[in-house]
């Protein structure tokens, strides 16, 4: 297997077992997102990969070499982290250049292009905006060409807006460069804007690996889904799934439903009725809370503006979209 390779991979803390037998592959020039809740072992998984951690037990290869033994500074792999670490001292420039040969004024200038920071060199870092520190540390991390990219976080420090702009942009460059990557975070978008391919995790272990489009449309349990955002599950049999199997498009014999926010949809037309139960305006729509017989409360979406009060019925249209079907085995 070429590329990363982990094998039942066990990180311990005294008596407490952080990572519980963790098996992945990560394919050369393919980025692979760690997503958990907080606490769930993503950075000791990601710190065993880089030799920071040791293993309990498992390996860790790379081109199908065990990594056992090799310190940090010998893998060949790059870190970076939510707060990007940067020498205060050294300007842009002198950051991205560490760890480059001398003379590689030309490599520096395309890397800050890359990051969108084209002609920062001689900035000093106290300059910056949290966001510019954070292409600057990716423009770092990048120059060596790491053979692994490892990624802590590196936009949770930032507010909303600017961390989605930058998951963007951070995957335009990986891929640009043709990084390996193993991005962790606790933010699904995140995940799902960055990655090829999304491990979720919990409590030490990883619960499915999956394309994005295929994590949400096929949550392989409701543990999952519920990490996932969907938020009430109803049998397929149900008399209240019905209505929700009329609109998909290859409706299964048997199983369980999975609802997100926006399966409902106020102010279509539709079979289903609910009783609404708050509201809150969102930027460019409304979030209807909304309980539906059979179902329970779930978020429907509707048109900016609209006005309801609770209590209100409402006729419920279907966007099949939001809607995911669960194996019962
Ligand atoms: N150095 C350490 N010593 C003892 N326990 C640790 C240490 N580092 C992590 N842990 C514990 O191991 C478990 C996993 O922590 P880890 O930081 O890997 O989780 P995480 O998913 O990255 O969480 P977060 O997103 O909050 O950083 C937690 O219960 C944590 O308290």
């Amino acid at each position: 297997m070429n590329g990363l390779s982990l094998r039942d991979v066990v990180v311990r803390y005294g008596s407490a077992t952080a990572v519980d037998g963790v098996s992945l592959d990560v394919a050369p020039g393919s980025v692979v997102a760690l997503l958990g809740p907080s606490g769930c072992g993503k950075s000791s998984l990601l710190r065993a990969v880089a030799g920071l951690e040791p293993l309990a037990a498992g390996t860790v290869s790379w081109d199908g070499v065990p990594l056992a033994g090799v310190p940090v500074h010998r893998r060949g792999f790059g870190l970076m982290f939510q707060d990007g670490q940067l020498f205060a001292h050294r300007s842009v420039g002198g950051n991205v250049a560490y760890g480059l040969p001398p003379r590689s004024e030309a490599r520096v200038a395309s890397l800050l292009d890359l990051v969108g920071l084209a002609g920062y060199e001689p900035r000093g870092i106290a300059t910056l905006s949290g966001g510019e520190r954070q292409r600057v540390a990716l423009a770092r991390a990048l120059a060596p060409q790491p053979r692994l990219l490892l990624l802590d976080e590196p936009l949770s420090a930032l507010d909303r807006a600017l961390r989605e702009r930058l998951a963007v942009d951070l995957r335009a460059a990986l891929l640009a460069t043709g990084t390996t990557a193993v991005f962790v975070t606790h933010d699904q978008d995140e995940a799902f804007a960055v990655a090829d391919r999304v491990a979720v995790m919990a409590a030490g272990r990883i619960l499915q690996v999956d394309a994005p489009a295929d994590l949400w449309t096929r949550p392989v349990s409701r543990e999952v889904a519920a990490f996932l955002g969907y938020e009430a599950f109803v049998p397929v049999d149900a008399p209240a799934a019905a209505p929700l199997r009329a609109v998909l498009e290859d409706p299964p014999p048997s199983g369980t439903l999975a609802l997100a926010e926006g399966a409902f949809v106020v102010g279509r037309s539709g079979a289903v009725k609910g009783v609404v139960r708050g509201v809150s305006s969102r930027r460019g729509r409304s979030e209807v809370r909304v309980e539906v017989d059979g179902i329970g409360v779930v978020t429907a979406l509707g048109p900016v503006g609209g006005r309801w009060s609770d209590g209100d019925v409402v006729e419920l249209g279907v966007e099949p979209d939001a809607i995911a079907v669960l194996d019962d085995a």
